[in-house]
């Protein structure tokens, strides 16, 4: 497991267990941040008071009216404002309990004042922000688990900054702006990782400073960090006075004197341990509370115990002083305690979006898991019991589909590829149907390679067997369903009978591929299965594209981004895109010109996903207009990334006008625009199923787009080596994705990268020209097991990168490579 995956295994774990209770906290953390304003909102006339004309009494004279009114009473403390409107809190417990009160006193009479409104509420959310309000408070296991939520978060807010490393790490946006344009996981994803961002700072100041009332051993760590002393011991309780209780009044006394009647803004006395009373008086103006001289005073004889006044308090002091108004915010004002309400209250944020993400994480599991069990490699049914067998040879996974769509179809059929048809199994089975697609130039698919082979030069004999072939190809190309045809030519001359004449299938010709099913229907096939129509197009949202090579020589290169609009997407490392073009408007425009149709919105919009011939005549009949065929494009990125990425090159058609494709992605649509497109499935050229297999990745130009995909994918899973060989123009203006390549060489997932450059005079000059010169490469790895990738284009580059791979390797070994899934080509 690699340290990302690790690191995010326990995020996620930690995620759905200290997330929740880092939910709870957050919110009573919040509700209780301004616990005070609160408390006098509800409750004027206890809170605040109106004084009229009456100053408040001296802080002796109050403790005496208090202790006058209610002499059961035993004060642990005194909180006595400046502020005649505020009025005084007295803490107290009666005669020897434990249990402690808390009330309001009117600080120009000393009279207690009821109990303020809301006061228990808002102790019970502090005791569930604390310790869940569980029992054993403060010692129970409520604080256990609380700790152990604050240092999930610190660990949450690190592993979170290095899962969500951008790629532009200087790039501002990438990390704080939230593009809500977006749907479903990546809405959520981004919900998660930019607010995350945005708060990340905030998370790790109430964690740290939260960990203070968890953990002993950290309090005095920090403590003895940022003062340079031992754990600080509290001036100790003066037992040598006579055994008693403090006496508060004169222990204020002592106060006014030592401090010469200062006017502070607050002062707070507590009783502590023994007979001490320690004195905490709040400057005017002071930022927090904690801006405050500290006195501590025996309260049996006055004897000041301690003096430390706040102008004298180094910073490290200061801040372990100040841990809880840190924790709150208050440290840093107003502004500080407003900004930490805000991001408690987000803290559910974070558990929503992470389960949500969890949960959209395992359905994407479970599509995958689907999505392998109908396409994964090898057979489907049981080949040894079948009585039909469905043969394909695929490139780019149609076939294949088509092949287990049949055999599903049929009782007693399996599926396999045509590679895995040996002598024996052709010389017992009856019944043989295969599904083929035509590649390179009237080629098989690589994969085919060999059965072409022993088909056309050591045909067994095949009187005993009856056959049918869909031959799969694309009338573009002009040897149409070459090996389609190639195969029915062998079969039938090896002495099998056809059951029908092979059907063509044109692209993806509805009407044939219903014909294949009439004809299975006639042979017993199960009539009821769902349509074998292709998943529809769906819409995509062109989030992002830039220009790859800016002054190059050759056709400009665009990095395209397109994010699913309906939800996440799944798709393998090797899948292809497809996307439906829209036509230019200016062939629109001359086609409405050349027709004389009416130019209306509506028409545009119809024509511009058309086939539109260039003879169109006046009197032109719409009706014989074909929709525009789906344009493909390797896919560069991986699922996780939310993301489809693509590299495109932009290409001109005949008339001088864009491409279709290249051309509607390129430049005709808009940045924001939904541009139809689905994910098609490409088993052939996925990456090894066995992690640990050594890649050797293949490309030019544009290909670096698949070849790229594998190298995100090996980063995430970690893996065998990984060698790019990679050919473009000019290093200055080609060098596509350089900086991600460079990064991926540091972390390892590229072992290395051998260029060639067609446009500089040193150095290989086209890609086999790098692989010739890498013959050590290319040999100890193939030795090692290696899997080679070769993507990019048909013309001048997979044919010699073929040749030289076979000079290398042999013919031979070239073969039993296709053969067996070890040679995939994803070329164009
Ligand atoms: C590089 C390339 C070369 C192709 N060459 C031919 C060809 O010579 N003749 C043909 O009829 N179809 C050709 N096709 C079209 C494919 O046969 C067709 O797209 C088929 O549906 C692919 O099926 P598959 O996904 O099972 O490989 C070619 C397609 C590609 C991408």
């Amino acid at each position: 497991m690699s340290t990302r995956n690790l690191l995010f295994q326990i995020h996620w774990f930690l995620g759905i267990t200290a997330g929740l209770v880092l939910a709870v906290m957050g919110v009573t953390g919040a509700a209780i941040s301004f616990e005070h304003e609160i408390l006098a909102l509800a409750n004027p006339g206890i809170v605040t008071l109106d004084p009229g004309h009456r100053a408040p009494l001296p802080a002796p004279t109050l403790v005496a009216r208090i202790t006058a009114e209610r002499p059961d009473i035993r004060i642990g403390r005194l909180i006595v404002e400046h502020d005649p409107h505020q009025a005084a809190i007295v803490t107290y417990s009666i005669g020897d309990s434990k249990t402690r009160e808390r009330r309001y006193v009117d600080p120009t009479t000393g009279a207690i004042l009821g109990e303020a409104r809301g006061g228990a509420l808002l102790e019970t959310v502090e005791n569930i922000h604390r310790w869940l309000a569980l029992p054993g408070k403060g010692n129970g296991i409520g604080r256990q688990i609380t700790g152990f939520a604050a240092l999930s978060l610190i660990y949450f807010a690190l592993s979170g900054l290095y899962l969500r490393w951008p790629r532009r790490p200087l790039d501002w946006r990438a990390w704080f702006v939230l593009d809500l344009r977006r749907t479903g996981r990546n809405l959520y994803r981004a919900l998660h990782a930019v607010i995350g961002g945005w708060v990340l700072v905030f998370y790790l100041i109430s964690a740290g400073t939260g960990l203070w009332w968890s953990y002993g051993w950290y309090r005095d760590g920090v403590r003895a960090l940022l003062t340079g002393g031992a754990a600080e011991a509290r001036p100790h309780a003066d037992r040598t006075a006579k055994e008693g209780r403090p006496d508060l009044a004169l222990a204020w006394q002592s106060f006014d004197r030592a401090t010469r009647g200062h006017a502070y803004e607050q002062v707070t006395a507590t009783a502590r341990e023994g007979v001490n009373v320690q004195f905490r008086a709040k400057l005017p103006g002071g930022r927090h509370d904690r801006v405050a001289d500290d006195l501590t005073i025996n309260g049996v004889t006055g004897a000041i115990i301690a003096n430390k006044p706040y102008a004298a308090r180094p910073l490290g002091e200061d801040v372990v002083a100040s841990v809880f108004e840190i924790h709150r915010g208050a440290y840093f004002g107003l502004i500080g305690r407003i900004a930490m309400l805000v991001t408690s209250l987000t803290m559910p944020l974070f558990t929503i979006t992470g389960f949500l993400l969890y949960f959209a994480r395992r359905r994407r599991k479970a599509a995958l898991a689907a999505l392998a069990a109908l396409a994964p490699e090898g057979m489907s049914g049981d080949a040894a019991t079948a009585t039909t067998l469905v043969a394909y040879a695929s490139q780019t996974g149609t076939a294949e589909r088509i092949a287990r769509l049949t055999a599903q179809a049929l009782p007693g059929a399996a599926a396999l590829p045509v590679a895995a048809l040996d002598r024996a199994m052709l010389g017992q089975i009856e019944r043989l149907l295969v599904i083929a697609s035509t590649y390179g130039e009237g080629e098989p698919p690589d994969r085919a390679r060999g059965f072409a082979r022993m088909l056309a030069e050591t045909p067994p004999d095949l009187s005993h067997l009856h056959y049918a072939v869909l031959a799969l190809g694309d009338r573009e190309y002009p040897d149409f369903c070459a090996f389609g045809h190639r195969i029915d030519h062998g079969l039938h001359a090896a002495g099998a009978s056809r059951l029908f004449d092979p059907i063509e299938v044109d692209v993806e010709d509805a009407d044939a591929l219903r014909l294949w099913q009439q004809e299975l229907a006639a042979l017993g096939a199960r009539t009821d299965q769902a349509d074998w129509a292709r998943t529809p197009m769906a819409g995509w949202r062109l989030v992002e594209r830039h220009l790859l090579n800016p002054g190059s020589s050759g056709g400009p290169c665009w990095h395209v981004a397109l994010e699913p609009v309906d939800g996440p997407a799944e798709w393998a490392a090797g899948d292809i895109l497809e996307i439906l073009p829209r036509q230019d408007h200016r062939r629109v425009t001359a086609f409405l010109a050349a027709t004389g149709i009416p130019d209306t919105a509506e028409m545009r919009a119809r024509l511009s996903g058309c086939i539109l011939p260039a003879n169109a005549r006046p009197g032109f009949d719409l009706d014989t207009l074909r929709p525009l065929a789906h344009r493909e494009y390797s896919i560069a990125s991986i699922a996780e990334s939310g993301r489809v990425e693509l590299i495109i090159r932009e290409c001109r058609g005949p008339d001088g006008l864009p491409g279709l494709g290249s051309g509607w992605l390129c430049g005709g649509a808009p940045l924001g625009a939904v541009v139809q497109a689905r994910v098609h499935p490409n088993p052939g050229f996925h990456s090894p199923e066995n992690i640990a297999t050594p890649m050797i990745l293949i490309g030019n130009g544009t290909g670096l787009a698949g070849l790229m995909a594998h190298l995100r994918y090996r980063a995430r899973t970690g893996g065998g080596t990984a060698w790019l060989f990679w050919g473009e123009r000019h290093p200055d203006h080609d060098d596509f994705h350089a900086a991600e390549r460079t990064e991926l060489a540091c972390t390892g997932a590229l072992t290395g990268c051998v260029t060639a450059w067609s446009r500089i005079e040193t150095g290989p000059r086209y890609v086999q020209h790098a692989i010739a010169r890498s013959i050590d490469i290319i040999t100890d790895a193939v030795a090692a097991g290696a899997t080679l990738y070769v993507c990019g284009s048909l013309k001048g580059m997979a044919g010699d990168v073929h040749q030289t791979l076979a000079a290398i390797l042999g013919d031979a070994t070239m073969e039993e490579l296709a053969t067996t899934g070890r040679y995939r080509r994803d070329i164009y």
